[in-house]
């Protein structure tokens, strides 16, 4: 297992998601690696995952089409109080409420939602690509749980899989967000403002893909900064605090930020970066799965609606 800047980088292809079958042999060699990076540092960068990067770019494609329409155009698909999906603005979130707004805009895809809520008269492939990027990261996700059961020596590796039971249908709140950080301009920034403040991510697992131009870091143990440097070809993979709560603690949810670059000529590259969230079932309890009482049993729904009080 090699590590690059203190977040280790595992070999996904013994259980690669083109692969329609693989071994308990492989989910646990592939998953003991993960979760040894999981106890630490609550983050792996995954090679040989089985997502074709053709279909990655031409998701990020579909993506800029998107963020780079007008202003006003973004916003007839503005996200509605109460719901989950849509678009915000930049300087509308707060991921860490004692921080300034974060300096970036978002787009929040969940399936089964109206098609006039989608961009579609605008990015005519809009719904096809989101839907299609969907289907392709919940079939990865699930491998990597059933790895990460694996390699935490469960008997049963569809231990995290039954609490995913509605994912892609009422009821399962998983979301596939992109996020487009703009340029900054010299003195735009208001005192403390990061294009993303730090927080952990709510659910089970996150698939994140960032471009090439970097920004992300990781807290570790010690309250140090990582950066999490984009490595092509490669997908983040990192815990959330239901996975967290379902193993008593011992895979880390960490927290996590974006930060803006200190040099003029980088701050003015807008960077690119999708994250698939994993969330588990919304009614579903969740709790240590050893039995111990580490954590109060909580539901999805209940969590989510606290941490989206905090963020607008
Ligand atoms: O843009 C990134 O690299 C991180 C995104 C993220 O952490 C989030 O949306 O929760
Ligand atoms: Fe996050």
């Amino acid at each position: 297992m090699a590590t690059i800047v203190g977040i280790p980088v595992v070999d996904f292809s013994p259980c690669s998601s083109q692969n329609s079958e693989v071994s308990d042999e492989s989910l646990k060699k592939v998953g003991s690696e993960i979760c040894k990076a999981f106890t630490e540092v609550g983050f792996v960068y995954i090679t040989g995952h089985g997502i074709p990067g053709e279909q990655i770019e031409r998701f990020f494609q579909t993506t800029q089409s998107f963020f780079y329409l007008p202003g006003e155009v973004k916003s007839r698909y503005a996200m509605r109080k109460g719901e989950y999906h849509g678009f915000a603005a930049t300087e509308t979130e707060r991921l860490n409420p004692d921080r300034p707004q974060d300096f970036k805009e978002t787009m929040n895809y969940l399936p089964g939602c109206p098609i006039k809520d989608w961009p579609v008269t605008e990015v005519p492939q809009f719904v096809k690509d989101y839907q299609n990027f969907f289907d392709t990261c919940s079939h990865l996700g699930h491998r990597v749980l059933q790895s990460i059961a694996a390699g935490l020596g469960l008997q049963d590796i569809k231990s995290f899989q039954k609490f995913h039971q509605f994912l892609g249908q009422p009821g399962n709140l998983t979301a596939l967000r992109t996020l487009h950080y703009p340029p900054v301009k010299v003195n735009e920034l208001k005192e403390g403002q990061l294009r993303l403040g730090e927080h952990s991510d709510y659910g089970s697992i996150t698939l994140l893909f960032q471009d090439d131009v970097g920004g992300l870091e990781v807290e570790g143990i010690n309250g140090e900064w990582i950066p999490a440097t984009p490595i092509p070809g490669t997908i983040i993979v990192n815990v959330g605090d239901m996975l967290m709560r379902m193993t008593a603690g011992k895979l880390k949810s960490n927290r996590h930020k974006v930060v803006v670059p200190e040099e003029e000529v980088r701050r003015k590259v807008p960077r690119f970066s999708a994250a698939f969230f994993m969330m588990t079932d919304q009614e579903a309890v969740i709790s240590p799965l050893d039995g111990s009482t580490s954590y109060a049993p909580l539901t999805m729904g209940e969590y989510i609606n606290k941490k989206f009080a905090e963020t607008y």
